[in-house]
């Protein structure tokens, strides 16, 4: 028996990397009338029936899955995001960072376009309110180098709206990476993602998924009660409120609320929570 990860799924074949080496497998018929398939991301058993093929028969327990891209075992998201051109997002952002931390993803914030801008202040206002994540700021000709270390190990996820930027990052600040750019610049490109096939692409000691996630953000899975622990800004204000379930919206003695009037929280990001907050509460109950 050995165990790899499938670093790539395509037609009923899933290909699992161990010890260097990539197996082609099937998923035995176990996991048909389980329902549970495996998806790229997973650490599997596997059985070898000859020098490269085999099939899977156990799926470790997932840290995370999302379902577009369909990964799992997700360490990060690389949130990108441009200064301008379109102008920084705040609240979009937000919704991201959200949507990461309640899969239990590692949001790391990358801001492109910094070429396009003077604006100092802008940046500055950024760092500062996004200090509890990593942020890398970047630009089109000049390589951030800093950016190249924090993909080691890691199993990586690219996202972003559209026109952020996300293609240029990879082809012009990762090719220092030395790796084939090309694979996943095309993929990225290609007819708007509607294949379902996703691929991991070793890249500086770790693994970014070639297609772009979180393209539809669905707070279906977080309710209202959770989505404050979305927030990890919060906690430390948190600590301040009267009552100890406080969603920091009407109850009274909210050190949430007390610390965006003093200005110690981002009043951006409590404007974030509570617009996310009113969806949560509105939406349909679906059977
Ligand atoms: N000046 C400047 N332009 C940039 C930068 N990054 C991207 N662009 C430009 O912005 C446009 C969109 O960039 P893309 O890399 O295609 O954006 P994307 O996020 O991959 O977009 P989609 O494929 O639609 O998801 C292109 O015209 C790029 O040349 C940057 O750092 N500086
Ligand atoms: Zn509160």
């Amino acid at each position: 028996m050995k165990k790899g990860q499938i670093v790539k799924a395509l037609s009923g074949f899933y290909y699992v990397k161990s010890d260097g080496l990539i197996y082609q497998a099937r998923a035995r018929g176990l996991f048909r009338k389980t329902s549970e398939s495996p998806l790229v991301g997973d650490i599997v058993e596997f059985q070898i029936e000859n020098e490269t093929e085999g099939y899977i028969t156990a799926i470790d327990d997932r840290k995370n899955a999302l379902v577009r891209p369909p990964v799992a075992n997700i360490d990060q998201v690389l949130l990108t995001t441009s200064l301008v051109s379109p102008d920084f997002n705040y609240y979009l952002l937000d919704r991201f960072i959200a949507y990461a931390e309640a899969h239990d993803i590692e949001p790391v914030i990358i801001v492109t376009k910094m070429d396009l801008s003077e604006d100092e202040s802008l940046r500055a206002k950024i760092e500062d309110i996004y200090d509890m994540y990593p942020v890398f700021f970047t630009d089109k000709e000049q390589v951030n180098h800093e950016l190249l270390d924090i993909f080691k190990d890691k199993l990586s996820v690219l996202s972003g709206q559209s026109g952020v930027g996300k293609s240029t990052l990879i082809n012009t600040i990762l090719p220092e990476a030395k790796l084939n750019t090309d694979e996943i610049s095309n993929k990225l490109n290609r007819g708007k993602h509607t294949t379902r096939h996703v691929e991991l692409i070793e890249i500086a000691g770790g693994y970014i998924a070639d297609t772009p996630g979180f393209s539809t953000i669905d707070f279906s899975v977080i309710d209202k009660y959770n989505l404050k622990f979305c927030f990890i800004d919060f906690d430390e204000h948190s600590e301040n409120c009267k009552f100890r379930e406080c969603l920091h919206i009407n109850e009274p003695k909210c050190g949430v609320k007390k610390a965006v009037g003093e200005g110690a929280l981002a009043s951006s990001r409590y404007e974030s929570y509570k617009q996310i907050f009113e969806e949560i509460e509105s939406r349909k109950e679906r059977y």
